[in-house]
């Protein structure tokens, strides 16, 4: 019995399956670029109302750890620990999108982070993976300083110092602990709290954080997720690609204001720190950060040091 030519015996794929396998295709040049690679995921507080988009999430870092990739997760908060000091008559405000952070909000911060905390590395590891919670206070893994910001009234040509209490910045990054976790296959999941030189416990906004620990571990890539669809235009377009001089003329022009400030001003630390590129992505799109990875077209805003 003679066999078929290889051409006859081939048959067309069903177009959904061949479609499923273009996808993989389209994700091959990513996957070897970024094999070994550092990825500093952001997940900002707003991003983790649903359950179901949070299993997503963890669904889509055990799939960056099983394709080579090296994740690590800054989480933030802000809208869980503001709802508890609510519910314990303790409210405080924020200035330029930091909260003004008294002793007892210190303490019910690492409170509420920590329990975060360990719902994540619940959901990380329920998907598969090996998800380990730390802050900043682990292995000395952040020093921080105290934040001073100063405030001029309108008309007055004096700068006042503003004193947000126990805020800090993570002015010292330790990475020993996260290459130790990432070089034995595990996830890092960090709460945005540090240790000050004075031993005081110091609350640090999670983009910050998110961007210090990226510059320090030399990530090639930091997310941001929030609950925008990335940076928009005056007229709602989203801006696909950034840089630095785009960004300043678009703060200049009051095109980007509030919690989206900070966010840019820490992916342009993260850039010219040397990482490759900062993304500000939807979190309440399912596998946002999967699309904006492996796939050609991109989802978000991408910022790099130069112009695309
Ligand atoms: N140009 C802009 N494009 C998109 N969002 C913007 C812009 N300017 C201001 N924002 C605001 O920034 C917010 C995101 O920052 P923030 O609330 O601090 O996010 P998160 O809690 O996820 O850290 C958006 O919800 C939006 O209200
Ligand atoms: C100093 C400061 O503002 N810390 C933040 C930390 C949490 C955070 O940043 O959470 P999101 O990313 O969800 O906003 C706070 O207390 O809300």
């Amino acid at each position: 019995m003679s066999a078929k030519p290889f051409a006859e015996t081939r048959h067309a794929p069903a177009p959904e399956l061949l479609a499923k396998a273009e996808v993989l295709v389209e994700a091959l040049p990513y996957l070897q670029r970024y094999a070994g690679a550092v990825f500093v995921v952001k997940y900002g507080g707003h991003a983790m109302g649903d359950p179901e988009l949070a299993r997503d999430f963890a669904e889509d870092i055990v799939l960056l750890k099983a394709v080579g990739i090296r994740p690590i997760v800054v989480h933030g908060g802000g809208p869980q620990i503001g709802a508890m000091l609510k519910r314990l008559g303790h409210e405080s405000a924020f200035v330029d999108g930091l909260r003004v952070t008294d002793a007892a909000t210190a303490e019910i911060a690492e409170m509420v982070l920590g329990a975060i905390n360990k719902q994540l590395v619940t959901w990380i590891n329920q998907a598969g993976g090996r998800a380990v919670g730390l802050s900043g206070k682990d292995a000395a893994l952040i020093t921080a300083t105290k934040v001073s910001r100063t405030r001029r009234d309108e008309g007055s040509m004096i700068e006042q110092v503003v004193d947000l209490g126990f805020v800090g910045d993570p002015t010292g990054v330790d990475r020993t602990l996260l290459d130790v976790l990432t070089a034995a296959d595990m996830v890092p999941v960090i709460a945005p709290i540090g240790t000050g030189a004075d031993g005081h416990t110091y609350n640090i906004n999670a983009d910050t954080m998110a961007g210090a620990i990226a510059a320090a571990t030399g990530a090639a890539r930091l997310f941001l997720l929030t609950d925008v669809p990335g940076v928009l235009s005056k007229d709602k377009r989203l801006l696909t690609d950034l840089d630095p001089a785009a960004i300043a003329a678009l703060i200049a022009d009051g095109t980007i204001s509030g919690g989206m400030i900070p966010k840019l001003e820490t992916c342009v630390d993260a850039v010219t720190r040397g990482v490759d590129a900062a993304v500000i992505l939807d979190g309440r799109v399912p596998h946002a950060m999967l699309l904006e990875i492996f796939t050609r077209q991109g989802a978000g805003t991408l910022v790099r040091k130069e112009p695309a």
